[in-house]
């Protein structure tokens, strides 16, 4: 028995929540006194490779195939799946991201193994019951779910478990599978980035507006905000469908889902079906003019005011706090 770690990289980078999914990974190795295995796919720097042992994996499967360069899902299940049966895995963990999703499942039915994705918490394991916290309904709830499969695989979803270092450099090998050709039914041929500036999956913290803010030319603050917190930009549904903003913004439940360690809500009314996107935000910050505004009802700071007046105070405040610190 081992835990294999699926480590995803973004341009040969290793992410953080790729640090966030390792260390999750050594801890279910540790509950279970077993190993952990990292498997990488793509072009890797060695060192970035050995650098997993400082999250606790202790080897490092290496898959620099050239026709994997680029994220393909059907055949990076295959790979995932036959680097687990060649090492005994029988947990496979990955991060829940927009790879990790799409990964999850195709592996369930590769290794006949039940799937908890979204776990937002270290499995328990009692009496022999392994289960796991999870996100259901897109975010909107949470279940806890049982594996009874003898393999299991968990997708973690960012920014729920924290990164851990503390190892030493992992054993870098080589793994060699052959890439066969009906995984190649569906390919990436080119990426785009729309922007940039930081990733709206990744960002650990959000700056988010809706229709509140009346027009595209109100942006600007917004902006300037973030770039002030180094932080994303994003919206809700009505914003991008206005195009007011690119679609690659909107947050929700038929948009992307985020989990940063801080969501700032301007002028978003706090429907269900964005809440859905966001409700695992750590610190829900929510300004709006109206004080019924569902979204206060899940926010940890609201601010009942108009954001014409209160951005700008609370840009100027920023300013001053960066100015001294
Ligand atoms: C199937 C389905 C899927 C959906 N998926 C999504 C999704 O993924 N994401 C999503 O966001 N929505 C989604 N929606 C739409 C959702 O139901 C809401 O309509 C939408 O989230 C509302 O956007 P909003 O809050 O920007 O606009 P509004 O509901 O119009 O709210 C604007 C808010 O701004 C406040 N406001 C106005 N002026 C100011 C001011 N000057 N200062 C401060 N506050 C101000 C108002 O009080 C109000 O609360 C979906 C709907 C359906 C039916």
């Amino acid at each position: 028995m081992s835990v294999l770690i699926y480590a995803e990289n973004a341009g040969g980078k290793f992410k953080k929540s790729t640090f966030e999914a390792v260390s999750y990974a050594k801890a279910i190795a540790a509950q279970n006194n077993t190993n952990l295995i990292a498997i990488s796919i793509g072009n890797v720097a060695a060192d970035e490779l050995a650098a997993l042992g400082r999250y606790g994996a202790e080897k490092v499967l290496n898959v620099s195939n050239d026709k994997l360069k680029n994220f393909v899902n059907q055949a990076y299940a295959s790979v995932i799946a036959e680097a687990a049966k060649a090492n005994g895995a029988d947990i496979v963990v990955l991060s829940n991201s927009f790879s990790g999703r799409g990964l999850a499942p195709r592996l369930g039915v590769k290794l006949q193994a039940g799937v908890a994705d979204g776990a937002v918490a270290l499995p328990e394991q009692n009496g022999g019951k392994f289960t796991v916290k999870k996100t259901a309904f897109s975010g909107k709830a949470f279940a806890v779910v049982e594996l009874t499969s003898a393999n299991k695989v968990i997708a973690l979803t960012p920014n729920s478990y924290k990164v851990v270092e503390g190892g030493s450099a992992a054993q870098v090998e080589d793994f060699n599978v052959e890439a066969k050709a009906s995984d190649f039914k569906e390919m990436i041929k080119d990426i785009v980035r729309s922007t940039d500036k930081v990733s709206l999956p990744d960002a650990e913290i959000v700056v988010s507006a809706g229709r509140g803010l009346k027009g595209p030319e109100n942006w600007g603050m917004i902006e300037e905000l973030a770039d002030l917190l180094g932080a994303a930009t994003a919206c809700s549904k009505p914003v991008s469908d206005a195009g007011w903003r690119p679609h690659s913004e909107h947050v929700g439940q038929t948009g992307i889902a985020v989990s940063p360690n801080l969501y700032i809500a301007i002028g978003i009314s706090g429907a269900i079906q964005h809440l859905a996107g966001v409700s695992s935000s750590k610190v829900i910050v929510v300004i709006n003019k109206d004080a019924e505004a569902p979204f206060f009802k899940v926010a940890d700071y609201g601010i009942v005011g108009d954001a014409f007046e209160v951005l700008p105070k609370l840009i100027a405040a920023v300013k001053e706090y960066k100015a001294s610190a």
